[in-house]
């Protein structure tokens, strides 16, 4: 299934009820890439993929489908125009290669639904024919590949005006690529939000968004600016279906989901990473720093009870997080007082 074209928030509200209140998101695709063997240190980071090994990214995704995710995120996060352009190839070219993520997160979900119809998966995924693809959306910050959507500093320079000149075509591209949602992921600060915003309106993007911040201290997006101003300027939004938190450590998800939900009704999604901070001048997550799988699905129920209806991990987390994640969701369930909403 899909969305389709004129998605609403109706849809998103009646896909949430097919996977019995909370959908389960992929699991982090680059990071996961890395684990399989590709070698993302390029500024294009897990785009370098859609050039050199789209099979990989194929595979990844089919993993998390496998693993009981309902919703895939494409491999477009760090994929730009301008990126490819860098690169030598052309302006066609790099369109194409945003339509290709596209393409190839479709081609994973329908061998996925392929194997289930064939009997080649089992559990309750074989019931399930509501898997959605998410069209990633990268911030400026992720194209500039230097970590600053970790600190959501674009200089004086930047204005609203230069970020949606930045955007624009790409988002168009990957808005008619076929995918049912788009993911604006990992946004650092409001001025961005409030381009996205924008662009969705005046461009009359019928592909249904979600809205993802990232926080590095629990309060606050990671440029400093107010969550709550952040989630407002999702909350305006109508082509906005979902809000919510990603890339931050599972420890300040709580907080966060806590501090969204008084600016808006909007379903809230989180997909947290492991916990790992990543030291953008060595390019590595340092691990020590990090929680055990087990951690971060001992935090499912929280999150599940502070609002949250859309689950799934960001960097360093694998299909194992999302097996957990799948578990913790069908004990919620199974519980004799079940609280399934
Ligand atoms: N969807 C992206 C990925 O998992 C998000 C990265 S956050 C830095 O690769
Ligand atoms: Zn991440």
């Amino acid at each position: 299934m899909g969305f389709g074209s004129g998605g609403s928030e109706a849809l998103m509200k009646d896909f949430l009820r097919q996977v019995g209140g909370c959908a389960v998101i992929d699991g982090g695709l680059a990071t996961e890439l890395e684990s399989n063997g590709a070698d993302l240190n390029d500024p294009l980071w897990s785009a370098k993929c859609l050039i050199s090994s789209p099979h990989l990214i194929r595979k990844v995704h089919l993993d998390y489908l496998k693993a009981g995710a309902h919703v895939i995120i494409t491999s477009s996060y760090q994929a730009t125009i301008q990126g490819f352009m860098s690169r030598g190839l052309s302006e066609e070219e790099s369109e194409a290669l945003l339509r290709r993520s596209v393409e190839v997160a479709c081609e994973a979900r329908d061998i996925f639904y392929k194997e289930c119809s064939d009997g080649l998966n089992n559990h309750n995924q074989i019931k399930r024919q509501t898997i959605l693809v998410a069209a990633s959306v990268g911030s400026y910050g992720a194209y500039l590949a230097d970590g600053s959507e970790y600190s959501g500093d674009y200089g004086k320079e930047m204005t609203l005006e230069k970020l949606k000149e930045f955007h624009r075509r790409r988002l168009g591209v990957l808005a008619a690529a076929g995918a049912d949602l788009i993911a604006f992921e990992t946004i650092p600060n409001k001025l961005e939000a409030q381009v996205y915003a924008e662009l969705l309106e005046e461009n009359n993007i019928s592909t249904p968004a979600w809205f993802s911040f990232n926080s590095k201290d629990g309060v606050n997006v990671v440029s400093g600016d107010s969550l709550i101003e952040c989630a407002s300027i999702a909350n305006s939004c109508k082509k906005v279906v979902a809000v919510g938190i990603n890339c931050t450590p599972p420890r300040f998800i709580q907080g966060l989901i806590l501090s969204m939900r008084k600016v808006t009704e909007k379903p809230i999604l989180i997909y947290p990473n492991s916990g790992e901070r990543y030291d953008p001048d060595k390019k590595e997550w340092v691990a020590s720093t990090g929680v055990t799988d087990e951690d971060f699905v001992s935090y499912v129920s929280v999150w599940r009870e502070a609002g949250a209806c859309l689950i799934g991990g960001c960097c360093r987390t694998t299909p194992n997080t999302i097996r957990g994640i799948c578990r913790a969701l069908q004990k919620k369930y199974d519980a004799p007082n079940g609280s399934a909403p």
